[in-house]
């Protein structure tokens, strides 16, 4: 049970609505063993030739009676019990949703997408059953079997009750044994699933990859074995739920073999009337229900159990960058950075992918980062933005810790460009106003699209500002994507703007206007732009150029130059590789 600790919360809310669904549900239990009595009666009345056709109209219309209630009463406890389920379903999809956007970027390094989507489905679903159908049968089946089994005693005798009962202790052995493997299949079953929606995630992100590498039998053989081992494992928990169920509707109807061996002898020995028989047995009927529903109960409990066991992980995992208990507001922020002695590596990684980074820009200054691909330059960028902490040295904006900063704070303060310019399946404009939480005016949108230069092919569209992108509407180029995502961080007016590579897709005459439309908004704010061009970065206050996460040269273009060492091999290499274009 301390499994379903998590939920205290929603049950010390819901509790009423709980209380009010199990009152319901007691009632209609108790309507329900009027059936047998009436049943009784009639009996007994033919028995004793008292039967006549107002007596039969008088039983008709109590049966009847007895059916409407039960249906009314059913309805009332399916909405308060099921119903209330059904929020839970939705308060706990909430609860791993908000817990997973808490969490740091490297836990979604080493989380599949597919699996964390199989918790959100599958694994709520089968909390929500056990709490739901659960919680109905488990009190049904308590109450249904004590009222029973007070109603067979009043009825017959408590011998023949004890005869009835003979079966009981097996079903509790059965249960018990069963339930444990249950839980574990079921568990086994949950994590098929897990990689089940991981690998038809996986294919339909990277379908453009599969197609153009002509892949579709590579993946379709990797996605059979995955769905066989799905089926396989379902397979192996529905052979031990198929043994089970009848295996307990056949312990339970046993009852049925003994009593109508002993209560028929009492019956012809006249110790009890026909019609005591008669309810006896209806209660019996009764009675094995109740006994099969404590078998439904373990079974979903037990799934509900390895889900909930599931989930608890994830909600049991907690972010690897939080706020400082005492954080500080930037209140007008410069847009100052400072790198002192940074060094850094990645979490279960041995290798420094930053070495002893030391570097300040000023407000209003630019600051370029070049390097061959995987000397750490996007690192830099992940760790002004506390994605990553670094393990050594100090980060300081406007001359404050950024650990001391609220991260709200920092982030707010920063555009980032980020290097794979994810867009959402929204329309142009609410990409580009991403950063607010209510609609931003239009003229923001319009005028952070034009300093981005992707404004005339916006309205080039049909639906223009309005059209949707992604898999529902257009899919851009990489250009548009590129200055579609420079336009979301510009309309911030960031105090630090930062470029990660965001240019690489821009034709360099574009590329040039972007430039110099950044000069004049960011004359009092900070640029940092990483790029492997140089026609990118040649006007930047300060270059750096990185190796192996180490700072390798550094300088003004000009300075660098003469330096004679990578950077004028660089600009040198990339000078010819354009005159061969032009050519
Ligand atoms: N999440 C991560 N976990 C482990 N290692 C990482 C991670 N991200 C990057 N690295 C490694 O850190 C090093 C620096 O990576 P980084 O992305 O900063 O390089 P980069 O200079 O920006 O490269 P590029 O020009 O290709 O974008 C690389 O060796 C890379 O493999």
């Amino acid at each position: 049970m301390s499994t379903f600790f998590t939920l205290k919360d929603f049950f010390s809310k819901q509790k009423w609505n709980y209380l009010i669904g199990v009152i319901w549900l007691l009632i209609i239990d108790s309507i329900q063993l009027i059936v047998p009595q009436i049943f009784r009666w009639l009996t007994n009345d033919f028995q004793n030739n008292a039967l006549n056709n107002k007596a039969i109209l008088k039983y008709v219309f109590l049966i009847l009676l007895t059916g409407i209630a039960i249906a009314v009463g059913r309805f009332f406890w399916r909405i308060y019990i099921l119903g209330t389920s059904r929020e839970l379903e939705y308060y706990l999809r909430k609860k791993i949703f908000d817990h997973l956007l808490s969490l740091s970027p490297n836990y979604f390094n080493t989380h599949k997408t597919g699996d964390l989507m199989a918790h959100a489905t599958n694994d709520v679903n089968a909390v929500r059953m056990a709490i739901g159908q659960g919680t109905i049968m488990i009190v049904d089946s308590m109450f249904m079997i004590v009222l029973t089994l007070i109603m067979m005693v009043k009825t017959t005798n408590i011998r023949l009750t004890f005869i009835a009962l003979f079966t009981l202790p097996f079903i509790v052995i059965v249960v018990s044994k069963f339930g444990k493997i249950i839980h574990k299949r079921f568990k086994i079953v949950q994590e098929a699933f897990s990689d089940l929606t991981d690998i038809t995630q996986e294919s339909f992100s990277g379908v453009r990859v599969v197609k153009s590498f002509v892949q579709e039998n590579l993946i379709q053989s990797k996605f059979e074995k995955v769905n066989n081992d799905n089926l396989k494992k379902n397979l192996d928990l529905v052979k031990i739920s198929g043994t089970f169920h009848p295996f307990i509707e056949f312990i339970s109807s046993l009852s049925f073999l003994l009593i109508i061996f002993y209560g028929g002898k009492e019956v012809i020995l006249n110790k009890i009337s026909l019609g005591d028989f008669i309810a006896f047995n209806s209660y019996l009927g009764l009675l094995v229900w109740p006994m099969m529903a404590l078998g439904w109960v373990i079974n979903i409990f037990q799934r509900g159990a390895a889900s909930m066991d599931r989930i608890n992980i994830i909600l049991e995992e907690t972010p690897d960058i939080v706020n400082n208990p005492k954080t500080i507001e930037l209140e007008q922020p410069k847009g100052q950075v400072q790198f002192k002695n940074v060094s850094f590596k990645y979490p279960d990684s041995d290798n420094y992918a930053l070495k002893n980074i030391n570097f300040s820009i000023e407000q209003g200054k630019s600051l370029a980062i070049i390097g061959r691909t995987g000397s750490g330059k996007s690192t830099i960028a992940s760790l002004l933005l506390r994605l990553y902490d670094a393990q050594d040295g100090n980060i300081l904006f406007d001359n404050i810790d950024i650990k001391d900063l609220s991260l709200k704070s920092l982030r707010e303060n920063i555009g980032y460009v980020p290097q794979d310019n994810f867009l959402f399946s929204n329309t142009i404009a609410e990409n580009i106003a991403f950063s607010f939480d209510k609609p931003t005016s239009s003229e923001k949108v319009v005028n952070a699209a034009k300093l981005s230069e992707v404004y005339n092919n916006i309205i080039e569209f049909e639906n223009g500002f309005e059209t949707i992108l992604g898999e529902r509407g257009v899919t851009l180029s990489g250009g548009q994507k590129q200055r579609t995502s420079i336009a979301r961080a510009l309309i911030k007016e960031p105090s630090v703007l930062i470029l990660d590579d965001s240019l690489s897709s821009v034709d360099t005459e574009t590329e040039e206007k972007i430039l110099n439309n950044l000069k004049t908004i960011m004359d009092t704010k900070t640029t940092i732009i990483i790029s492997h061009r140089i026609s990118t970065i040649k006007d930047c206050d300060e270059i750096i150029l990185l190796s192996n996460g180490e700072i390798a040269e550094r300088g003004t273009h000009e300075s660098l130059l003469l330096n004679n060492g990578f950077y004028k091999n660089l600009y040198e290499n990339q000078l010819l590789e354009e005159k061969i274009i032009n050519n």
